[in-house]
């Protein structure tokens, strides 16, 4: 690899297999993460994406990962923070468990990432260097279905502003907040048109929106410390 690489944690699928293409298109190095293999990491691979298995669904996980990526890379233009978890409340005694899973893939991974990965983003010899925390518009609202999703992500949206005081002005640190992007595999009609009314735009846009607003971000230097809501309008509903 010639320039510093872009990481994406969690970009074997959808938003994150999106942008990391979306990043090779426009002619950047690009590492992903994945946890299970699979057909689709070939294709990624073929196209010169680096892919490095990782969990953090414990700290020991999210260590072993920093210490492989260092072990590899000299420099990093850029970390998005993608991977993660939308898993609903648990109810009884998995409640515990599903928060710690979320906390960590959600926040502890972030920050660990961040405090341990930032001599590879001061490594690059290229004017920006950024950090992406992918979050949720339900950071800001709550949910009755997947509080500790939302909490997290929350706890992940309040870690955009301190590592973007800590960083500056050398690395900058903002979040991007979607709402629907994209439907899962088994989202029928009636699901979609539901989730459709609760966004004033009333689609459901698919990935590109996304790079839109990550290339945004990349392309920007006088931008650090804030979320950028990327959901058609959810707050007017
Ligand atoms: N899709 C949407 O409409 C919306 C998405 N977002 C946010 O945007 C981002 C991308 O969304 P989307 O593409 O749907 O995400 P996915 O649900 O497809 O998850 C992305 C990846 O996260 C990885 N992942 C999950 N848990 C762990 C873990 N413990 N350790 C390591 N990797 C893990 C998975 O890797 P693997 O498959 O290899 O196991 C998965 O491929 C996410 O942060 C999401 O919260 C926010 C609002 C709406
Ligand atoms: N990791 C994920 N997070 C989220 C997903 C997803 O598929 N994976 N999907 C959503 C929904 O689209 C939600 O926005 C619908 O209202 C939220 N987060």
């Amino acid at each position: 690899m010639s320039a510093s690489p872009i990481l994406i944690t969690g970009g074997a699928q959808r938003l994150g297999r999106h942008c990391a293409e979306r990043l090779v298109d426009d002619g950047h190095d690009v590492i992903i993460t994945y946890r299970r293999e699979r057909a689709e990491l070939d294709v990624l691979r073929q196209r010169g994406i680096v892919t490095l298995r990782a969990d953090f669904s414990s700290e020991a996980g999210i260590l072993d990962f920093i210490d492989h990526l260092k072990s590899q890379i000299r420099s990093l233009r850029a970390i998005v923070h993608n991977a993660s978890d939308w898993a609903p409340d648990s109810s009884g005694e998995d409640a515990g468990i599903n928060f710690e899973r979320l906390f960590r893939v959600h926040m502890q991974a972030p920050y660990l990432i961040n405090l341990h990965c930032r001599e590879l983003l001061n490594a690059c010899s290229e004017p920006q260097r950024d950090i992406v925390h992918m979050t949720d518009y339900v950071a800001g609202t709550g949910s009755k279905k997947h509080a500790a999703y939302a909490a997290t992500k929350a706890g992940l949206e309040n870690l955009t502003l301190s590592f973007a005081a800590m960083f500056a002005p050398d690395i900058q640190v903002n979040a991007i907040a979607p709402a629907l992007i994209m439907l899962n595999e088994g989202d029928d009609e009636a699901y979609a048109a539901k989730a459709r009314a609760k966004s004033a735009m009333a689609m459901v846009p698919g990935p590109g929106v996304i790079y839109q607003s990550l290339r945004y971000l990349l392309d920007n230097r006088y931008v650090t410390g804030i979320t950028l809501p990327v959901d058609g309008g959810r707050h007017l509903r």
